[in-house]
């Protein structure tokens, strides 16, 4: 006999804040008053710790969450390797069939599913890039996700680090273990390792971007200088309220990649039965258009560490594993100046892709949907005609695209490139090159 109850209190409302310790409740008085494991929880429920640092790292980086749930996680059946789930997102960076290239590479917008195809958000993940090993929590992922179809009874949790989603197409309509989360294209989500959920897809065909990190959970950046106030504000981040279902004698299935390998398990009620929960390991989304844009308002071009959101960072101070950094509609008022990004090349890596509209480095071939990866020292910036436009531009404050959102994925790992991402995709843009070509000596000798 199957039995659903939806308890729909709550569904898509939010806790405010960025890694704040909440305290969340779908039934009234839930949670234990005043300690985590009482002999007998509230409403029989099981008490359930999820950990996201090590017990003992200092205070200031402690993260868990106590879950209070009808069935504890652990009433599945053995998990089993399952290659069919997806076999073209990679881990091992280290060690797999990897692609190394320091050359420019673009890629034009990665395909939605056929119609005939139906996908959802685990089977549509594909590996582009990335470096390190789960396994010695060290490195990152890069993917995208193209899909069309809901998860329906199939849950995902990655074993292997925290997932940054940046849709991009399409909303994504995600039931945590935390509770419901509705994530548009211009917000993101970030879903820590060992949490559980499953992506419905209101819109259909839907396609985005993933950050995997595997060794760092993400912070706000340092603001230094900035004072206590500006870019991405902690009260936008959103975390959603426990909500809960109570369903027995159907099936689930729940999907992991563990060190890199699908695996799966069963069990025959939902794992989205987390009535309370309290802690600072929980998932979040934030709105990009929420951003608060800190740039020169007097001259040059200032590094785009002034538009980090987010920061994955390394043992090392100010070097990030990953920082997740947006290019957003801003007034550029700088003067004397050449206003676009400048050439460069960078000990870092990095990977941008298109939410939507334009980026002011490309003058074309850059589009929402695809990406582009200037990897440690490899040189690029501004295409010819971006050049010559910006080089003779009148310097008035022009306001740089209203709907525009670029993004990049900086990190001080070197990048391998997946067969998948480099040749099987087919978006790889032969011609990338050519963007620098005509660049021509201007060099006439006098002042
Ligand atoms: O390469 C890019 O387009 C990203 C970028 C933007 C910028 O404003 C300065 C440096 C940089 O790497
Ligand atoms: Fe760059």
């Amino acid at each position: 006999m199957t039995t659903t109850i939806s308890n729909l209190k709550n569904v898509y409302e939010y806790h405010q804040g960025f890694g704040n310790h909440f305290a969340s409740e779908a039934l009234k008085d839930a949670l234990p008053k005043g300690q985590n494991t009482p002999q007998k929880c509230p409403y029989n429920l099981y008490a359930e710790q999820l950990s996201g640092t090590a017990f003992t790292v200092p205070r200031t980086h402690n993260q868990r969450t106590w879950l209070y749930r009808i069935r504890p996680s652990v009433v599945h059946t053995p998990f089993v390797r399952n290659t069919s789930v997806n076999d073209l997102l990679v881990s091992k960076f280290g060690c797999e069939d990897v692609l190394i290239t320091p050359t420019q590479i673009r890629w034009s917008p990665f395909d939605l599913p056929g119609a005939e195809d139906k996908i959802n958000f685990v089977q549509g993940l594909k590996s582009l890039a990335g470096a390190g090993d789960p396994a010695c929590r060290s490195g990152l992922g890069i993917h995208i996700y193209s899909a069309n179809t809901d998860m329906g009874k199939t849950a995902f949790y990655n074993s292997d680090g925290d997932f940054l989603i940046v849709p991009q197409q399409g909303t994504l309509d995600i039931f945590t273990e935390f509770g419901k989360m509705k994530v548009a294209p211009n917000e993101i989500a970030v879903i820590q390792r060992g949490v559980r959920y499953s992506v419905s897809l209101p819109d259909g065909n839907s396609r985005g971007y993933v950050l995997e990190v595997f060794g760092a959970h993400f912070e706000l950046p340092d603001l230094g200088p900035i004072g206590s106030n500006g870019l991405a504000n902690p009260r936008d981040f959103l975390t959603p309220k426990a909500a809960f279902e109570e369903e027995n004698d159907v099936e689930w299935q729940i999907v992991t990649k563990f060190n890199g390998q699908m695996f799966s398990a069963k069990q025959t009620h939902t794992p989205f039965d987390v009535v309370a929960w309290h802690g600072n390991y929980a998932p979040y989304k934030y709105d990009l258009a929420n951003f608060c844009v800190v740039n020169s308002v007097s001259f040059d071009h200032i590094d785009p560490s002034i538009f980090t959101v987010l920061t994955a960072k390394s043992d090392t101070p100010g070097v990030a594993v990953a920082d997740f950094v947006i290019f957003p509609p801003r007034w550029a008022v700088t003067e004397k100046t050449f206003r676009p990004p400048y050439f460069h090349r960078n000990c870092m890596s990095e990977f941008m892709g298109l939410i939507a509209g334009d980026y002011d480095g490309k003058s074309d071939g850059f589009s929402p949907g695809g990406g582009s990866l200037h990897s440690a020292m490899t040189p690029h910036g501004p295409d010819a005609a971006v050049f010559e436009a910006a080089s003779s531009a009148e310097l008035k404050p022009v306001y740089v695209g209203r709907n525009n959102q670029a993004f990049m994925f900086e990190t001080s790992f070197m990048l391998s490139l997946t067969h998948w991402g480099f040749e099987t995709c087919g978006k790889v843009q032969e011609n990338y090159y050519k963007a620098w070509q005509n660049l021509e000596n201007k060099f006439n000798g006098t002042l």
